[in-house]
This record gives C-alpha cells, sequence and structure tokens, in this order.
C-alpha cells in the first residue's frame, strides 16, 4: 500500500508547524524522515497516522484520504508507533499488544483464539514474548518499545508509521529492529535521528528543517557534507565501512556559525 503526503501543511496551536509538504513511500519502501530536533518530523507523522489534521493538504493510502476513513478502516491499514504513548496504565504487556487487534473485532471485542496467536507471533518477533505478562509500566524503556512495536505488527497492517523506533534500544536491539522492519515488507515512514542507521536501512530520505522538506532522494546522494553543514550543523566525513565498502559518515561539531542570531 502506498502512503501519499500530498502538500501537507500543519498548525498547532495557531502556529504552522508543518509547510506544504509533499512525501510519498511507494509499497514495501522503508522511507526515512530525518531532520534536527524541533525541525517537525513527530508533528509530520501524527498527521500521517491522524492524530493531528492538516490545516491543508492530505495524506493518502493507495489514493483514499485517511482523514476521511473511518477510525477502524483507518486503523486496519495503518499503525503507529508515537514517540509518547500514555494510555497504557494498568495493563500487561500481552494487553497491550492485544490493543492492536481492535481494529479487526466486532461484537465483543474479546480477543479471539485467532487474535492471541496474532499477538503472541508479534510478541515473538520483537523479542519481547517472555514480557508478556509482566505490567507495561514496570518494563524498561527498550522492553516498552519492543512490546510498541509488537502491537503495531498485531494491528496487521499494510503501512507503519514509526516515530523513532529505535529510541530506548541498544544497538544491537535498534540493528534487529531495523532488519524487523525491513524484512516486514511493509510499506514504512520513519522518522530517525541516527544517520548511519538511516542510509543503511532506508530506501529513500526525506530531510526536514524547520518543517519543510529540504532534500530527498537516495541516502547517501541526500546526506552530502554540505547538506549535512547546512541542517545539522556539523562537518561530516564519508568512510568507507572496512569490510562491506559501505558509505559512513562521521562527524565532527562545525564552530558556531557566525550569522546565527544573538540573543540580546
Ligand atoms: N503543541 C505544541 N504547541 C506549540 N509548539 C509545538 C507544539 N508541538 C510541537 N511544537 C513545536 O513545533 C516544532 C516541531 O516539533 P516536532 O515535535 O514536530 O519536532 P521533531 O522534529 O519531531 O523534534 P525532535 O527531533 O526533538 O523529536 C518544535 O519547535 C516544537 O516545540
Amino acid at each position: 500500500m502506498r502512503i501519499d503526503i500530498d502538500a501537507v501543511s500543519v498548525d498547532v496551536a495557531g502556529a504552522r508547524l508543518v509547510h506544504d509538504i509533499t512525501l510519498r513511500a511507494d509499497s514495501g519502501r522503508v522511507v526515512g524522515l530525518v531532520g534536527p530536533n524541533g525541525s517537525g518530523k513527530s508533528t509530520l507523522l501524527r498527521c500521517a497516522y491522524r492524530a493531528l489534521r492538516p490545516a491543508a493538504g492530505t495524506v493518502r493510502l493507495d489514493g483514499a484520504d485517511l482523514h476521511a476513513m473511518g477510525v477502524r478502516e483507518g486503523a486496519r491499514h495503518l499503525a503507529a508507533l508515537p514517540q509518547e504513548s500514555a494510555t497504557e496504565f494498568g495493563f500487561t504487556a500481552a494487553e497491550v499488544v492485544a490493543m492492536g487487534r481492535l481494529p479487526h473485532q466486532r461484537g465483543s471485542g474479546r480477543p479471539s483464539a485467532a487474535d492471541l496467536r496474532v499477538c503472541e507471533d508479534a510478541l515473538d518477533r520483537t523479542g519481547a514474548a517472555h514480557l508478556a505478562g509482566r505490567a507495561f509500566l514496570s518494563l524498561s524503556g527498550g522492553e516498552k518499545q519492543r512490546v510498541l512495536i509488537a502491537r503495531a505488527l498485531a494491528q496487521e497492517p499494510r503501512v507503519l508509521v514509526l516515530d523513532e523506533p529505535t529510541n530506548h534500544l541498544d544497538i544491537a536491539q535498534q540493528l534487529e529492529l531495523l532488519a524487523l522492519v525491513r524484512d516486514s515488507g511493509l510499506t514504512v515512514l520513519t522518522a530517525l535521528h541516527d544517520l548511519n542507521l538511516a542510509a543503511v536501512h532506508c530506501d529513500e530520505l526525506y530531510v526536514i528543517s524547520g518543517g519543510r522538506i529540504v532534500a530527498s532522494g537516495a541516502p547517501h546522494d541526500v546526506l552530502g557534507p554540505e547538506l549535512l553543514a547546512e541542517v545539522f550543523g556539523v562537518r561530516a566525513h564519508r568512510v568507507p565501512h572496512p569490510e562491506t565498502g559501505a558509505v559512513q559518515l562521521l562527524f565532527d561539531r562545525l564552530p558556531a556559525r557566525t550569522d546565527a542570531p544573538t540573543t540580546p
């Protein structure tokens, strides 16, 4: 399933935070959204998983307007991993994952044996099966993240929208999670801070700065030293991985910009 973000602007509390963004993730592609803190990544993604309505533009799934769909229908197509989520109080990890089945359930709302199998499979795939009986709030940050990803997978969506999915995960878990996401075959739109991980795991990248897309394309075409200096304020060196030859980025701080606005 394809997701099109078409000329989307987003206003929050009377301020325009996202300006006229057009972005497309074709079926089965992993598309990364990278940009500095406060550049608008989460705001755009919140609009893509319909926690926010766009002030202008549309989000479409295979051409159908997501914000015009029923909530359950939208949730059968698209699952999200928000950056923060506060709805899990008082639930076990297994119950949190079972919430992912709600868009598929009718009648009593009780999970069927088939629903439970899907949930178990999702917990297995994210290496979180041993956490099933634990109170969600008692889990570590990384454990919570794995359970929330299991919930998204249990939803059996065709599109995944992930806001910093590697948050709280140790390096091995980060690599594992991104491989899992990639191998899922789903269409993925994900914000990532780690540019090396983004370059390796994404088919395409969009760079956002000041609420606007400033570059897009194949990762190593996009992540050039000039753009990284301009957008992230760092000096980047591109070096080949000693075994695979894949380009890796090494970073230094740039001297403070003399054209930066000064505070009185
Ligand atoms: N409810 C709000 N009211 C006012 N400003 C907001 C609100 N939500 C977000 N912002 C501002 O909008 C800008 C974009 O925020 P957003 O969370 O989308 O950035 P981000 O790129 O995801 O940042 P980070 O990398 O730090 O997570 C920031 O300056 C933020 O302070």
